[in-house]
């Protein structure tokens, strides 16, 4: 059955589309139509592409897509580091186009924590584990006796939090990949950063190691409620959060929401994963290659409005015709 609306109808979706909130307006990050070009011995080169994304406060996801899609490009512009050229992208209230230089460093300070993929890169090598998480919340804090006790005290505690209590009186050249890494993402949360990003966070480590960075990926987010965006090559990462966008050419392309369900029969838990396609604000829809191939659909398809759904066929006029 086909539906088409009456003047009616469309004059009360105007109004109704009048009345909804701003897009992202609930979201902890959104990112609109962003678009960062970056110009190389006079080759621009768009690395973003108008990319939507939102992530809602307290989520764990991921974000994953072939090498230059643009993952680190949209990390570095999230964690403050660089600037888009257009669009809009808000974090926790912060407008990262607007933003003028001093409060840049603030927002770095104190919004977001960054963990990079090379766990020596993370780690000032002169300084204990305890000192590296203690050094940001020392910038601008309280200098007395009690201000060092109560940064010490911190500093242990997410040391404690993230399982390498046994590492801060040790240098990173004294520990594993994994404990450096999971020392970086305590520093990162030493000033309570809305949200933590990480670029790659388990790309140096076997996958044991990797395991146990993405449980104190989990931990941050479980215990101290700080929203976690991974970026990741590592499937076992991917498969382990509830959403994973992935990123083509610049955009986000598509998206795998997980559950847990009951099985009727069995009355085991499993986690059912869906995958959704990616519906930009201007109403474009990208579809798999795969599914368009399949039905040879190019050019022009057939749409149909049904009540529950959208009915997309092949452009068969030319069959017809012939
Ligand atoms: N500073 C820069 N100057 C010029 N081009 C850049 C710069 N940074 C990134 N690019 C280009 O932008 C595109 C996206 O790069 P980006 O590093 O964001 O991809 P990525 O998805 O993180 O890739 P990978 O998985 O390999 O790290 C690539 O074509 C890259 O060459």
């Amino acid at each position: 059955m086909t539906v088409n609306p009456t003047l009616a109808d469309l004059a009360h979706r105007a109004s109704a589309a009048r009345d909804t909130p701003a897009y992202g307006h609930d979201a902890l990050i959104t990112c609109d139509r962003l678009v960062r070009v970056f110009s190389a011995d006079g080759i621009e080169v768009q690395a973003l592409q108008g990319l939507d994304l939102l992530v809602r406060e307290g989520e764990l996801m991921a974000l994953v897509g072939a090498s230059g899609s643009g993952k680190s490009t949209l990390m570095n512009i999230l964690a403050g580091l660089d600037t888009p050229t257009a669009g809009a992208a808000r974090v926790a209230g912060h407008d990262l186009l607007a933003m003028a230089s001093k409060d840049r460093l603030n927002y770095r300070r104190t919004v977001v924590g960054f963990v990079r993929q090379q766990t020596s890169s993370n780690l000032l090598p002169y300084l204990t584990a305890a000192q590296n998480v203690a050094l940001p919340l020392q910038l601008g804090g309280d200098r007395t006796r009690r201000g060092r006790r109560a940064r010490a005290e911190r500093a242990l505690e997410l040391l404690d939090l993230l399982e390498v209590s046994d590492c801060r009186d040790r240098r990173p050249q004294e520990m594993s990949g994994g404990q450096q890494q999971r020392t970086a993402i305590a520093v990162a949360l030493a000033n309570g950063p809305a949200v933590l990003l990480a670029d790659e966070p388990t790309g140096e480590l076997d996958s044991h190691t990797a395991d146990q960075i993405f449980d104190a990926f989990r931990r941050a987010n479980e215990h101290l409620g700080t929203t976690v965006v991974i970026v990741t090559h590592d499937r076992a990462v991917a498969d382990e959060v509830r959403r994973t966008v992935a990123i083509r050419d610049g955009r986000t392309s598509t998206e795998v929401l997980r559950h847990s369900e009951v099985d009727e029969t069995t009355g085991d838990e499993k986690v059912v994963a869906r995958e959704y396609a990616m519906l930009d604000r201007a109403g474009r829809l990208q579809l798999p290659a795969d599914y368009t191939r399949a039905l040879g659909m190019r050019e022009r398809v057939a749409l149909e409005l049904e009540p529950d759904h959208i009915g997309i066929w092949p452009d068969r006029r030319g069959e017809q015709e012939g």
